[in-house]
């Protein structure tokens, strides 16, 4: 009597064979195939990253805190060149010159297992899968983020950052996180852009500091539930509300900012006409659109505004923070930027700068694009498949089907672009000709056809907040507090990019108290 039967009686032991080894067989049998037959076998990489999804797994759920694939990535084409397979079934290109799959003409899709198990069920443009699915969801909302639509919210825009200067302000004396009161200013901006009023976020004490923290459990949570099959994501969502509560203490904040866009949605689909001498809301737009009636479903307009206030927050907040600090950190160049103001204001003989005045202003448009350059809002890699044609890479060709990703740091941080890449060197934007050419490569905004529809209003908000704050008319001075690099500097990549640390605090003193009038001595 073998041992086998003696452990499983003679009935058990076939089905215990099957249920391991079985599994194991086929396991291996499509290890080998990835590794040997595979068309994707002969592109360099690491094996193991060939082998399984486990790898990456590993890497964006459990090392460091998660969110570390984009670095090994990184490390992977310091050794194996410009393309590399960083998964079993996607290619990684590193090389600032190419961008063919983000092209109209390769009508690529957006994979599924990436977006879909990320974002969860909610059906929104950012997720659409097919090239076509996406163009005509895109179509209406390419309207609503017009640009002569955007410029309506300006005075919005001016009354929200003058808000946040007065809270602010009030903070004297007392350390304050930038990184809370930006993400505040930001979902105002987003909010009140969508619904034609903010949700009143910058009015929260704590500049809604347990609900900031909570935007990163959720997107962790998210990076699980890529990698286990999109499962986790609506275990979280399904979660009796006590278990909830328990597990995050800003539960009640999430419920409520749900809530509060689920009823502006319902508002709108009830009265989809726009009240005399108001502009249409997102939802009324893309209710007047001509999208077939099972696109103007409440869970897709619900989706699609979640996905654009979503879009609009973490990103447009991290940007700030990163501009701050590195102003912050360079006195010589906050100086620079000081005077750029005051020469502004000064030709204005005490008028407002407008927008339209700081945008055509050189020195805070080398300070805006070197921190779009630097900040790395979304370190996350775009992958993208072309269904039906075969890329090439140099001798590489790329089957139809694969998935193909880039990340636009690499471009960003490419020394044959941009000279000494990690500095903070505004003065690079001055040239007009210059400037051109470092254009072409500033791609903060994604690639190609899916590039983000909130870049105006993201960079109205950019220039005027530090317009506004650095301005020798802005009633305080701002100093670094208990801040190093690590605390605001991205580090996870949950799609948007976190930082290690606690985030950018400061320390405030009026403008009047101790330092001259125009601050500029403060350093
Ligand atoms: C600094 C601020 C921002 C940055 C760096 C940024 C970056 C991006 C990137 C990289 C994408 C492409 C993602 C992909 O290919 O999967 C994207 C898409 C998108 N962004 Fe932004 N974004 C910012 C602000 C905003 C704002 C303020 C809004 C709206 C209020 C917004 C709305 C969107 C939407 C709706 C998409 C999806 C576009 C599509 O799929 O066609 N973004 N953004």
């Amino acid at each position: 009597m073998g041992a086998l039967d003696v452990f499983f009686p003679t009935v058990l032991a076939p089905s215990w064979v099957t249920f391991l080894l079985v599994p194991a067989a086929t396991y291996l049998a499509v290890i080998f195939y990835r590794l040997t037959f595979d068309p994707l076998a002969r592109f360099p990489g690491p094996k193991i990253a060939a082998c399984t999804g486990l790898y990456e797994a590993y890497y964006q759920c459990f090392k460091e805190g998660g969110g570390r694939y984009w670095v090994e990535v990184e490390k992977m084409h310091r050794q194996y060149g410009p393309i590399v397979r960083i998964n079993p079934r996607e290619v990684h290109i590193s090389d600032s010159q190419w961008n063919d799959v983000y092209k109209y003409s390769s009508k690529a899709s957006k994979p599924k297992w990436f977006y879909f198990r990320f974002f969860g069920k909610f059906p929104s443009t950012n997720v659409a899968e097919s090239h076509e699915l996406h163009q005509l969801r895109r179509g209406p909302l390419n309207t609503y983020f017009a640009s002569s639509n955007i410029q309506k919210y300006i005075p919005m825009v001016t009354s929200l950052i003058d808000k946040l200067v007065d809270r602010v302000h009030a903070l004297e004396g007392r350390p304050v996180s930038l990184s809370d009161a930006y993400r505040c200013l930001a979902t105002d901006v987003a909010t009140g852009f969508a619904f034609g009023k903010p949700f009143g976020n910058l009015d929260e004490p704590t500049f809604d500091h347990e609900f900031n923290l909570s935007v990163r459990t959720v997107v962790k949570v998210s990076t699980f539930s890529r990698h286990t099959y999109g499962l986790l994501l609506p275990v979280l969502h399904s979660m009796p509300e006590r278990f909830a509560r328990k597990m995050n203490p800003a539960f009640g904040r999430v419920k409520w900012l749900m809530e509060t866009m689920q009823s502006c949605v319902r508002r709108s689909m009830d009265k989809p006409e726009a009240a005399p001498g108001t502009n249409p809301d997102v939802v009324q737009t893309l209710m007047a659109s001509n999208l077939p009636a099972h696109e103007k479903t409440f869970p897709r307009l619900f989706s699609e505004t979640r996905s654009v206030i979503m879009a609009g927050t973490e990103t447009t907040g991290s940007l700030l923070v990163a501009i701050t600090a590195y102003i912050l950190n360079h006195p010589d160049k906050m100086e620079k930027l000081r005077e750029e103001l005051r020469q502004a204001e000064k030709a204005k003989a005490g008028a407002a700068l407008q927008y339209s005045d700081i945008r055509e202003l050189p020195y805070i448009t080398g300070v805006v694009n070197e921190g779009l350059r630097l900040a790395n809002p979304t370190p996350t890699r775009l992958p993208r498949v072309c269904p039906d044609q075969d890329l090439t890479y140099g001798s590489y060709v790329i089957p139809k089907g694969t998935t193909v990703s880039t990340c636009v740091q690499d471009v960003h941080n490419d020394p044959a672009i941009f000279d000494s890449p990690s500095e903070f060197r505004p003065e690079r934007w001055i040239d007009p000709s210059e400037r051109r050419r470092l254009n072409r490569y500033l791609l903060p905004w994604g690639r190609g056809m899916r590039l983000c529809l909130g870049m105006e209003l993201a960079t109205i908000d950019t220039y005027m907040t530090v317009a506004r704050l650095f301005s020798p008319s802005c009633p305080f001075r701002m100093r670094m507090h208990d801040t190093r690099d690590e605390d605001w500097k991205i580090y996870h990549e949950f799609f948007s990019g976190f930082p290690k640390g606690k985030g950018l605090e400061v320390m405030v003193t009026s403008a009047g108290n101790g330092i001259n009038g125009t601050g500029l001595n403060y350093y």
